[in-house]
């Protein structure tokens, strides 16, 4: 989170000044603007769109700000607020409730968000009070109307009454239980912050451990780069330094990997360096016999297939991507690029789950990166803890079964099977494979943990087990789980 100053327009108060910049704060009430300033406005408008039409914040953001010409350091406010107000909105509506006097689901829901922004900047930006309560009215005033101003500058005065630690304070002395309290303190709802005490001690880590991995999830993540093998090289990554693990990564200074060519022409791209990590196992893992034909069953939009098809291109294999939504797979093209075409047998739209029976035994290596909750990205998706819920495990982990099975039927016997989710939550990771492997003895575990540090450039701290969690909090990656597979000979 920010631990700048900023002035009411969000700029850095020195770099205001130097510009020039009316601090608006000086000005009396009456001659104040009437109008919220674009970067406040572009933070409510996607508030409101994730509300209303179940947008996701970083797909909206972005193009939002470019045709408002909103950059530089207005963009970044304008971003650090977005994503911190929905990452930290079950802290934040702890905080209203207590300065409401009505339940919070009797708050317009604009006027809650435009108090929740107030609430983000005056509790996680440090933005000066003044600042933080009369910009918020403003863009109360111009969004929502003038009818609800005076209540937000009220509520917004309650808030800014004490300090975050304070507040933090309240809200512990007031949870029922020691889970209750980290999540929401650490804003997660309860049911993910159970979840995730559950996996870190299933994978063999210690429940303590969860507050770090709370605060974890809150921290913006930096923008993570991979540079595909024999196609670009981190050394050539302008402006970028080596990842911590994997030798393909590297870690951007600034925040606009656009800017590089690389990452334009596809030799190189946007990619965890836990999704790297993963990949570069399964690519490394041995297999008995010939090794040319891999496939990645659920490719879209092709982080991993590109990595992949890298490696392939070198060793002279050759990847067939396959996505179920036509519009991913169109992505997984994209940004495969670059990928030397011998080395690309096709990108096509189908159901993984079909490819077993479709073409059995037909694979050297499977990568099944299944579709899941995406728990172990929450750092990456703001407003994602809050849109899932636990049913949506049901249906996730009855595919994830079925596309295990596929894959296991798709691979040939001594071939091997890389069972990927951006998620940690056991019943989508340990459980699947156990359940599928419980009834099917031509399946045998492979040491992943193994697999990972071969291709770890340094010592990698992992549990003992052959499978292998990887967490924000100890790795700096995204949650992402493997089990390796082989089918056996
Ligand atoms: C976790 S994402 C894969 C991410 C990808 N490997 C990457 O690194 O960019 C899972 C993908 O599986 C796709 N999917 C969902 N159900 C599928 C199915 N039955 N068959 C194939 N793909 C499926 C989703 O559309 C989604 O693109």
């Amino acid at each position: 989170m920010s631990a700048d100053r900023r002035d009411a327009k969000g700029r850095q108060r020195g770099a205001a000044r130097a510009r020039g910049a009316r601090n608006q704060s000086q000005q009396a009430p009456g001659q104040r603007r009437r109008t919220g300033d674009p970067a406040r406005n572009a933070a409510y408008d996607v508030l409101r769109q994730v509300a209303d039409s179940d947008a996701y914040a970083n797909l909206v953001l972005p193009p939002l700000l470019r045709e408002r010409g909103i950059v530089g350091r207005d963009a970044a406010f304008a971003t650090e607020l977005a994503y911190g107000t929905l990452r930290m909105l079950g802290r934040y509506d702890a905080v209203l409730a207590q300065c409401v006097d009505r339940p919070l689901d009797r708050v317009d829901p604009a006027v809650l968000d435009v108090l929740r922004l107030g609430a983000h900047q005056v509790l996680g930006m440090r933005v000066a009070t003044h600042a933080a309560v009369s910009e918020t009215v403003a863009v109360t005033r111009e969004r929502v109307g003038a009818g609800p101003a005076q209540f937000v500058n009220a509520v917004l005065r309650k808030v800014s009454a004490r300090p975050l630690d304070q507040w933090l304070e309240v809200l512990a002395s007031q949870a029922p239980d020691g889970l209750a309290r980290l999540a929401v303190t650490q804003s997660h709802p309860a049911w993910i912050a159970r979840a995730l005490r559950e996996a870190l001690v299933a994978s063999g880590r210690s429940a303590s451990e969860l507050g770090d991995l709370l605060a974890a999830d809150n921290e913006a993540p930096r923008v993570t780069l991979v540079a595909r093998p024999g196609l670009s090289a981190v050394a050539d990554l302008n402006g970028a330094e080596p990842g911590r693990w994997a030798t393909t990564a590297a870690v951007l200074q600034g925040s606009d990997p656009g800017a590089l060519e690389a990452v334009r022409d596809g030799t190189a791209g946007v990619q965890d360096e836990g999704s790297q990590l993963v990949t570069l196992a399964l690519a490394g893992a041995v297999v008995d016999g010939p090794d040319e034909r891999w496939l990645d069953m659920c490719a879209g939009p092709g982080g991993k297939a590109a990595l992949l098809g890298a490696i392939a291109a070198e060793r002279g294999a050759r990847v067939v991507a396959n996505e179920s939504q036509e519009h991913r797979t169109e992505l997984v093209r994209r940004s495969m690029k670059a990928v030397p075409r011998a080395a690309v047998e096709s990108i096509r739209t189908g159901d993984g789950r079909d490819i077993g029976t479709d073409e059995p035994a037909a694979y050297d290596r499977v990568l099944l990166d299944a579709p899941c909750t995406g728990l172990g990205a929450l750092r990456r998706r703001p407003e994602s803890r809050w849109r899932r819920t636990p049913s949506d495990l049901g249906t996730l982990t009855a595919l994830q079964r079925e596309l295990l099975d596929s894959a296991l039927d798709a691979v040939r016997p001594g071939g091997v099977v890389g069972y990927v989710t951006c998620s940690p939550h056991i019943a989508e990771t340990q459980v699947v494979v156990d359940d599928v492997l419980r009834r099917r003895a031509d399946v045998e575990r492979l040491d992943a943990a193994e697999a990972v540090r071969a291709v770890a450039t340094t010592e990698i701290p992992l549990t003992d087990r052959t499978d292998v969690q990887l967490w924000p909090h100890v790795h700096g990656t995204d949650a992402m789980h493997l089990t390796l597979l082989r089918r056996r000979a």
